[in-house]
């Protein structure tokens, strides 16, 4: 059983800024495939993926096409079910929508436009729960997710509000018998799926044919586990004694069990309950740049990551087939600056429109059609990490949001806002930190080798609150997701579940290993550039003031650099030096 603990109380507070249609992006965004690592490096912004549009179209259908089976499945329901669209918003490997499909004779795919999703605060800081270019990458997920319910002959239905609201009366309008949702770890997304069930005990459908009896039935919840790569009932232990070691996890899963093949489609998903479609007010449309408020400044740097389940699928060909960077994903993986050091998967995966089982098995027809090795199951071993948080954050519940973590660790953390905002704004005096802080807050993404060094100075350099950091990354990654931000920080914050995982990375040394050419780093901070390469990343006084003294300079500081001692924080203890 999955632990319900109630959630915090809302702040309203609208932040979405839409975009223009995803087509329309494809066509005004795209770049030369083979030019975009150098013209990142050079300056201009690339879209991720970087295909035509035809191409991006060629790809999608294509890949619709190998996961359609039309004899394997068959159709056996009655009456009509609905499909509650939450973060799975994907028709490929979509088992809610499968089984909702495989139970009824008419589907109705429903997305709610809630405002504690959209709008609201997190919940310590009150930063912007959500930030505008994660609402833009939204909205381009579900614009793409109605076109691909369209051409399976359905619809998408889309409602402002919260979704205890909106389904009751959705499914008493359309008599359904089910809802059918994937099932969210997190306490805020279970407060709802409860409030759901419970809003469904009001409504009374009466059932449908002359056979069954006509006692009024209560439309019910279905919850479907998708959001992992391993399934969560092939596990071979129950969640609740999930090991605390990573590799101890992997181990296990890797020679115990299997990754399900993803689920096929039939040819037509349809058809939508149409007659009722119009007392319950058209299908409604998704929320536009002129509806939901001021557009938001396009970074003319970086990467501008489309939404939507056909530019991930684009992303999966143009990464592994296409490039063929899957073969050396291993060594580039660390990387920091354009589009195919690393993969990319990750904001397509947090929205569902990607699912991991679908990246699992390209993997496996690449090695068979080119290559196996270290770097083709490193991708594997990554997704293991996804995995792996969320299903710690079933097991934790809400520790994983809280200051001592899993582990209920004590120790002294600072607020100063002062400290926390040069953080936040790129203003530290570390070009390392402050390059990688404003590629966050320009594109909504950030490395995980970026990542893991801004955690690092913030929670051991400058001793701040780790919350504030995890609650900042909430409100700016496209890639957010409660499971894998919350559980990142709290290993980097040395308060996880597995207390070995208590790093510290110097600044220099991970400066001279990973941007040893300053190259990122004069990328996201222009002054730098005119600097020798090996200054770029150590430019003294010609900088900014450093906010904090290193609590281990690797033997690179410089001397004549001027510290606020005053500013120094409280101590938090480090257990290894990287
Ligand atoms: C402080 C911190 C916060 C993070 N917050 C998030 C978050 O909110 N959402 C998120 O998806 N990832 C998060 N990560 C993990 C990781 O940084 C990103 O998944 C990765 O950088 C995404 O880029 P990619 O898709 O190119 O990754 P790749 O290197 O190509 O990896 C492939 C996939 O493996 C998974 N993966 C890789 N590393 C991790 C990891 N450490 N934890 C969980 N999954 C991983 C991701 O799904 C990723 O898409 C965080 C890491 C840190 C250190
Ligand atoms: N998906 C999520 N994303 C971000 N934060 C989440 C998510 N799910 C839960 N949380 C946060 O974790 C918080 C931790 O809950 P907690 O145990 O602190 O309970 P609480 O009722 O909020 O009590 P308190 O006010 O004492 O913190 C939740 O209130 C919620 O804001």
């Amino acid at each position: 059983m999955l632990h319900y603990i109630s959630s915090s109380p809302l702040r309203p507070r609208f932040l979405l800024l839409p975009s223009p249609p995803s087509n329309l992006r494809f066509l005004t965004m795209s770049a030369s495939p083979s030019s975009s690592s150098s013209r990142s490096v050079r300056g201009a912004a690339v879209s991720v993926p970087s295909l035509g549009a035809d191409e991006a179209c060629a790809v999608a259908d294509e890949a619709f096409r190998r996961y359609t089976s039309p004899s394997l499945l068959r159709r056996g329901g009655v009456g009509v079910a609905v499909v509650w669209f939450r973060n799975d918003l994907r028709v490929i490997d979509n088992e809610a929508l499968l089984r909702a499909w495989a139970a009824s004779e008419a589907v109705l795919p429903v997305y709610c436009v809630d405002p504690r999703v959209f709008a609201g605060s997190t919940h310590y800081f009150g930063f912007p729960k959500k930030g505008a270019l994660r609402a833009q990458f939204l909205i381009e997920c579900l614009g793409d997710l109605k076109q691909s319910l369209r051409k399976k002959g359905l619809d998408l239905l889309v409602r402002h509000g919260k979704p205890e609201e909106i389904l009751p009366s959705i499914a008493k309008a359309v008599s359904a018998h089910t809802i059918y949702a994937h099932k969210e770890t997190c306490s805020e997304e279970l407060l709802v799926e409860r409030l759901v069930s419970k809003g469904l005990e009001q409504v009374q459908i009466a059932q449908g044919g002359a056979s069954v009896p006509k006692r009024p039935l209560n439309p019910r919840l279905q919850l479907i586990w998708g959001a992992t790569m391993y399934h969560i009932d092939d596990l071979p232990f129950p969640v609740s004694s999930l090991p605390d070691v990573y590799t101890q996890f992997r181990k296990a899963v890797e020679s115990k069990c299997s990754v399900r093949n993803c689920a096929k489609l039939p040819t037509s998903l349809g058809p939508p309950p149409s007659s009722s479609i119009d007392e319950i007010g058209g299908w409604g449309t998704v929320p536009t740049l002129e509806s939901l408020g001021p557009s938001v400044t396009k970074s003319e740097k970086g990467m501008h990551f489309i939404g939507g389940e056909s530019a991930a699928l684009g992303r999966v060909h143009e990464y592994f087939w296409k490039k063929d960077q899957l073969k050396d994903y291993k060594v580039t993986r660390n990387g920091m600056l354009g589009p195919d050091y690393s993969t990319k998967f990750s904001p397509w995966l947090a929205s569902g429109s990607l699912s991991p089982r679908y990246i699992c098995e390209e993997v496996k027809r690449y090695e068979k059609q080119r290559v196996a090795n270290d770097s083709t199951y490193w991708v594997l071993f990554e997704l293991i990490w996804r995995d792996y948080f969320r299903f710690l954050s079933a097991k934790y519940g809400n520790a994983i949001f809280h200051l001592g973590g899993p582990r209920k660790v004590v120790s002294k953390w600072s607020q100063d806002q002062a400290l926390f905002e040069s953080w936040r704004d790129g203003r530290t005096g570390y070009p390392l930190i402050d390059a990688n802080m404003r590629e966050l807050s320009a594109t909504g993404y950030m490395s995980n080798r970026g990542r893991q060094i801004v955690c690092s100075f913030l929670v051991r350099d400058m001793g701040v609150d780790w919350r504030m950091g995890a609650e900042w990354f909430e409100t700016c990654l496209l890639d957010y997701d409660p499971a894998s931000n919350y559980g990142n920080w709290t290993y980097g914050a040395g308060v996880g579940n597995d207390p070995r995982e208590d790093r510290y990375f110097s600044i220099p040394k991970q400066a001279k290993s990973y941007d040893p050419e300053g190259e990122y780093v004069a990328y996201w901070l222009p002054e730098l550039r005119s600097l020798a390469k090996e200054r770029r990343n150590f430019p003294g006084a010609s900088y900014i003031r450093q906010v904090v003294p290193l609590k281990f300079d690797g033997g690179n500081q410089r001397k004549d650099q001027q510290f606020n001692r005053q500013r120094r924080p409280n101590n938090v203890y480090i257990r290894q030096v990287k």
